[in-house]
């Protein structure tokens, strides 16, 4: 994050200065935004940064405990310096937030500068590589740094103290959460996508029950509630890997348009990024201990790798941005846009179904038979219904409040699942669109379209109270969904471990006993058992000092 926080937000020259320095590890950088007291409202940091005319400086200083920079990711123990984001204070007057270079510790020996305080937070959830990560806190006491070190692409302090605003919006200050959150999103695919593989290869291994007579039991992959828990998740890892193909996508295009000062897109950037970062991030998080159910009890073996997953991946629902505040900046952007309406502004990209509102709000959905779910006009359009009506009833409770932020605030329970509702939409559209394109590989396409459809009827059973409150479907055509639903699991079934091993991941990256390639399940969990330090010794370190004595005063008591 401190290299995309110079690039975007550092002038040419200081990127000539910094960039190489970084690149070559001559310096560490490290993003150091949140503190101990804000992390959530930006606007809210306390660093200052005071610029003094006498000397050309800025003055870095926290100015109270909870001003403490707390959680900047390689801060601790490994970073020499930090963009720190402080409040720009210049001729007695607060200017809010702006980013600063500033080396923390010496290039000679490590140590830190006079006036930094810093360390590590401490240990983290579960016992994972996270970890490994120093995670740090930072105090500043009158620190001073050059003036050409606050970084001024977006806005300048003058030799003598002037502020000067830039010609680019404000907002690009958030550009560097905006990049890493397209990368969240990708990634998303990536840890839902191993846990798959090992719970669908476990489950293709793993026998229980049904065997009456001395056949073979059933695999569990066979249960029809293993398949309707797993291939849901198995779909989700697929479309979040596409979704995240066309964020790339769109984050490039709207790079490209900044080059050139054209800002049209910024604010369906930072829809998209927040929005799909907040959805896939809690999705993966919760499938990758729904997977770890699915493996039974070896799923919270160490060995199974799905514990380790999970407590590496958890926090990616919480840091660059916690979903649920990312959410609401989605329900922001969707009620500016409903609002739009009435005056005829016509609502562009991912937003532009809300142009429909005329049709959308009456349509009907024409669903008469479970296979006329396959129909992906179908599908849209219900999403586009439910989205859209969700949108505008919550706009229209707003408006009944006594002004537009009371109403906001009383409503955001129901703005969250607008949001949710957006974005679900975007996911699906994004899943149609690429099955509809030239995909290679005998019968690739129809497996994709079956992924497609599993994705689609699934989200749509899992929130049925939307469509039906909304009144996008009738409770029939829910039913008829649930049941085509069913029948597509049955055709996923036979490709599973396919679907899986497609995604390509050596056994040593999956890290997991149960989601071996070869299947050797059993043997390799006896004797990944073997290796566990308490196994060193036969009689463990502790008899001699605590069991024994209890043991033979119970010899004694029954030799009474
Ligand atoms: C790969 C693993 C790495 C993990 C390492 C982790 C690193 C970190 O966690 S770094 C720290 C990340 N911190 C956050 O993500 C903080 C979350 N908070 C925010 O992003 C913001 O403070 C906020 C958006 C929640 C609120 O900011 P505020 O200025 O108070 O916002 P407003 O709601 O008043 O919005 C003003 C205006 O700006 C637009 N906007 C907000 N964010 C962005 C953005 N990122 N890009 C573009 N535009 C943005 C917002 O829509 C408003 O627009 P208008 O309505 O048109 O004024
Ligand atoms: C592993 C990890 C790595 C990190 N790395 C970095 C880093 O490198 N650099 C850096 O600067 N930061 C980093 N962070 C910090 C991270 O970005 C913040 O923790 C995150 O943005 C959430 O902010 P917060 O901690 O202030 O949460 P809070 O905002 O205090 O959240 C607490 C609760 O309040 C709710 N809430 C907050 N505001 C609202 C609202 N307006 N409406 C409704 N509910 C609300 C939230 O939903 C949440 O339930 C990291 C964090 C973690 C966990």
């Amino acid at each position: 994050m401190f290299v995309p926080a110079i690039k975007g937000q550092g002038t040419e020259e200081q990127q000539k200065k910094w960039l190489p320095l970084a690149y070559k590890f001559q310096i560490i950088g490290c993003y150091a935004q949140t503190e101990l007291g804000h992390g959530s409202n930006v606007q809210g940091l306390e660093t200052t940064a005071t610029f003094d005319p006498m000397t050309d400086e800025f003055v870095i200083h926290s100015p109270t405990l909870t001003s403490s920079k707390w959680w900047p990711g390689g801060l601790g123990k490994a970073s020499t310096h930090a963009v720190v984001y402080a409040r720009l204070i210049t001729e007695g007057k607060d200017y809010g937030i702006h980013g600063f270079i500033v080396q923390l510790r010496s290039l000679e020996d490590h140590s830190p500068l006079p006036g930094v305080t810093l360390g590590d937070i401490g240990g983290k959830f579960g016992s994972g590589a996270y970890n490994s990560m120093d995670n740090g806190v930072l105090r500043f006491d009158h620190v001073r740094i050059p003036r050409d070190q606050m970084l001024m692409r977006l806005s300048q302090v003058t030799r003598e103290g002037k502020y000067v605003q830039s010609d680019v919006p404000k907002q690009l200050l958030y550009g560097t959460m905006v990049y890493v959150r397209q990368s969240i999103v990708a990634d998303a695919s990536k840890a839902l996508s191993r846990a798959v593989c090992i719970a669908v290869r476990y489950s293709a291994i793993r026998k229980q029950f049904g065997s009456q007579d001395g056949g073979p039991e059933t695999q569990v992959l066979n249960y029809r509630t293993q398949q309707s828990r797993l291939f849901p998740l198995l779909a989700s890892a697929y479309a979040f890997r596409f979704v995240g193909d066309w964020l790339n996508w769109l984050y490039t295009d709207v790079t490209q348009k900044l080059e050139v000062k054209d800002y049209s897109t910024l604010q369906e950037a930072h829809a998209c990024t927040a929005g799909l970062k907040a959805v896939t991030t809690s999705a993966t998080a919760d499938a990758i201990e729904e997977c770890r159910k699915l493996c039974g009890g070896h799923g919270y073996l160490n060995s199974s790798g799905l514990p380790e997953l999970f407590a590496v991946y958890v926090p990616a629902c919480t840091y660059e941005g916690d979903n649920v505040v990312l959410l609401l900046q989605v329900a922001r952007i969707l009620m500016k846009t409903v609002s739009q309406l009435t005056s005829g502004k016509q609502p562009v990209g991912t937003m532009a179904y809300m142009g429909k509102v005329q049709h959308l709000m009456q349509s009907k959905c024409a669903v008469k038979t479970a296979e006329d779910w396959l129909n992906p006009a179908f599908i849209q359009e219900a999403f586009e219904a439910r989205a859209l009506r969700m949108a505008v009833n919550c706009a229209q409770n707003i408006g009944q409040a006594s002004n537009q932020e009371e109403g906001f605030y009383e409503r955001s329970p129901d703005l969250l699942e607008a949001a949710v509702a957006h974005i679900q939409l975007i996911i699906v559209t994004k899943f149609i669109e690429k099955v509809h394109q030239d995909i290679p590989g005998h019968g690739v396409k129809e497996q994709l379209q079956n992924l497609c459809n599993v994705y689609a009827l699934y989200t749509l059973h899992k929130h049925l109270g939307d469509f039906l409150a909304t009144g996008s479907l009738t409770p029939k055509q829910g039913a008829l969904a649930n049941e085509q639903l069913g029948k597509l699991y049955a055709q996923v079934r036979p490709n599973a471990v396919a679907l899986v091993d497609a995604f390509n991941y050596t056994d040593h990256y999956l890290g997991s006993v149960l989601g071996r390639y070869d299947g050797n399940v059993y043997p390799a969990l006896y004797e990944e058992a073997w290796k566990d330090p308490l196994n060193e010794t036969v009689v463990p370190e502790g008899y001699h000092e605590y069991l024994r004595p209890l043991l033979k005063q119970q010899l004694k008591l029954s030799r009474l």
